[in-house]
């Protein structure tokens, strides 16, 4: 079986001329825009278009509709953040990993006042009517606590790319070069409203050797502002700046694109989220940016499938978390098992309290579960939620087809015993993560093995993926000579 997941080669970004933006006139406040939900089919770009952010449309060509305060205030955050990132270029790894383990242990100590802080954000949320699936994105007890503790002590035990030699050679005329690796600098991150994200980010930048600037969720505004004081307060604690973790929240959306604009203050930025802040970004960013799209995600299950084990790989990808970006939103049924798998499928996901968007020969078979007519809006829909839309294939040209169509390029799923089936899969759907046998779950940082992610870039440069360590720095050619002079 072919292995889908072996990592590839990234290369760099260009982090563009050092200097920042000329401040532009523009004082329209930050609008914001619903998401729309849904993904768009192929061709359409990147979700552009979807939902509309008046003031960004407004000063569309000036400075993104950011006011001269606003601009101000998050630049100021951003320069703090490239000084003290220059104390972390030298910093040994053994530093790096006592101020994670410090800020690690710190984070347990304030359990109660983050849980506290949390429960004002989860109230906030459920007056305000947030689905129960994002409501738990939010959610933070004394265990989840413990858990991103935990992710923060598997990322110092990873390597330290820094420093790294990604290739080197002593040429004819005897100049020795090296690649070397390096941090990048400054990294943004624009996220959801999910609190662990906030802890990722520092550990990955922290150990990658970069300062963060943190923009989260502003459901989660509570729970973060206490997350960022504890390591702030941690880092100072570990003789480093404070300014390697800074957060932006207060000045809301137009923190967001005076953050975009940064160029030459911050060397990228993460936009992870929905189709808006992906159109935001694509209209409004002048910084190099690396693009975490959202997530429709298919299992295709083929004629030659172990229909148990399809099943529990269905069940999974749909039920475990709904109400994250690497969850299923579409089955797809090869014809000639569809008998068979189709009711077993529909009784198990109605258990599971999964609502089932079918086409016909999907509505026929499941018989004694009731099934929605799908349209072409439930083959685009990023749910995010317990629903499911079902689609019964003639074969693995129209799943592939299907896919081609309406995926969003993050996680797509086969299920099958022919190694010739999996490996055609594996070769034609374009995608971020392709899983054979296994559910889209997996496209996590974690679940590969980098600790954690900074996000799932669904675009091409400079990553794929889920991003870990490596995707956060970039390198330098040093050139060694002997008074060497090029003739
Ligand atoms: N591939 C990946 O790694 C990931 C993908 N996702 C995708 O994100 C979506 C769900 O997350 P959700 O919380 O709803 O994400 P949103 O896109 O609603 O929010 C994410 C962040 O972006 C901000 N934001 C959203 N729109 C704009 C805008 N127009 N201008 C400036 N800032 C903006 C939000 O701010 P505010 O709080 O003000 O709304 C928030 O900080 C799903 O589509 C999911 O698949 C999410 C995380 C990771
Ligand atoms: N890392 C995640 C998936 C990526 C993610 O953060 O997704 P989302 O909850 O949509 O913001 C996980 O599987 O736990």
């Amino acid at each position: 079986m072919t292995d889908v997941l072996r990592a590839s080669a990234s290369p760099a970004v260009d982090d563009g001329p050092r200097t920042p933006d000329a401040a532009a006139p523009g004082t329209a406040p930050a609008a914001p825009a619903a998401g729309s939900g849904a993904t768009a089919p192929r061709g359409t770009g990147t979700g552009a278009g979807t939902g509309a952010d008046p003031a960004a449309a407004a000063d569309e060509g000036t400075d993104g509709g950011v006011g001269d305060e606003v601009r101000e205030a998050v630049h100021a955050v951003c320069r703090a953040a490239q000084v003290a990132s220059r104390r972390l270029r030298t910093a040994t790894g053994a530093t790096k990993d006592a101020a994670l383990r410090a800020a690690a242990a710190a984070l347990v100590a304030a359990t109660d006042r983050v849980v506290a802080a949390n429960a004002e954000d989860l109230g906030r949320a459920e007056r305000d009517g947030v689905s129960p699936y994002l409501r738990d994105r939010l959610r933070l007890d004394a265990g989840r606590i413990e858990d991103i503790a935990g992710a923060m002590a598997d990322v110092v035990a990873l390597a330290d790319p820094v420093g790294e030699v990604v290739r080197g050679s002593t040429l004819p005329n005897g100049l020795r070069v090296r690649q070397v690796r390096r941090p990048l600098g400054v990294v943004g991150v624009v996220y959801e409203a999910r609190p662990n994200v906030t802890v990722d980010a520092v550990a990955l930048a922290l150990k990658s050797g970069n300062a963060v600037v943190l923009r989260g969720g502003s459901a989660a505004a509570a729970t973060n502002a206490v997350v960022v004081e504890v390591l702030r307060e941690s880092l100072v604690a570990s003789g480093l700046p404070a300014d390697l973790v800074s957060t932006i929240d207060a000045h809301g959306r137009e923190g967001v694109r005076a953050l975009l604009r940064a160029r030459g203050l911050v060397d990228v930025v993460v936009p992870r989220g929905g189709a808006d802040l992906i159109r935001t970004v694509v209209e409004t960013a002048t910084v190099p940016t690396i693009e975490t799209g959202t997530g429709n995600c298919h299992v295709y299950v083929d004629a030659a499938a172990d229909l148990d084990e399809a099943l529990a790989v269905c069940l999974n990808a749909k039920v475990q978390r709904p109400g994250v970006c690497n969850s299923a939103e579409t089955v797809l049924v090869h014809r000639d098992v569809a008998e068979e798998f189709v009711p077993a499928l529909a009784s198990a996901m109605a258990e599971a309290g999964v609502v089932l968007h079918g086409d016909t020969t999907t509505q026929e078979l499941a018989v004694g579960v009731p099934v929605r007519p799908a349209t072409d809006e439930d083959w685009a829909a990023e749910y995010l939620s317990l629903d499911l839309a079902v689609r019964v294939v003639d074969d693995l040209d129209q799943a592939l087809e299907h896919i081609d169509t309406w995926s969003s390029r993050h996680t797509e799923a086969i299920c099958t015993t022919d190694t010739r089936a999996a490996e055609r899969f594996v070769a034609e759907v374009d995608a971020a993560a392709v899983a054979v046998n296994a559910s889209t779950r997996f496209t996590d940082g974690a679940q590969l093995g980098l600790g954690a992610e900074i996000g799932i870039s669904t675009q091409k440069l400079h990553a794929r993926g889920p991003m870990g360590l490596t995707e956060l720095t970039t390198t330098t050619w040093v050139v060694t000579g002997d008074g060497h002079v090029r003739t």
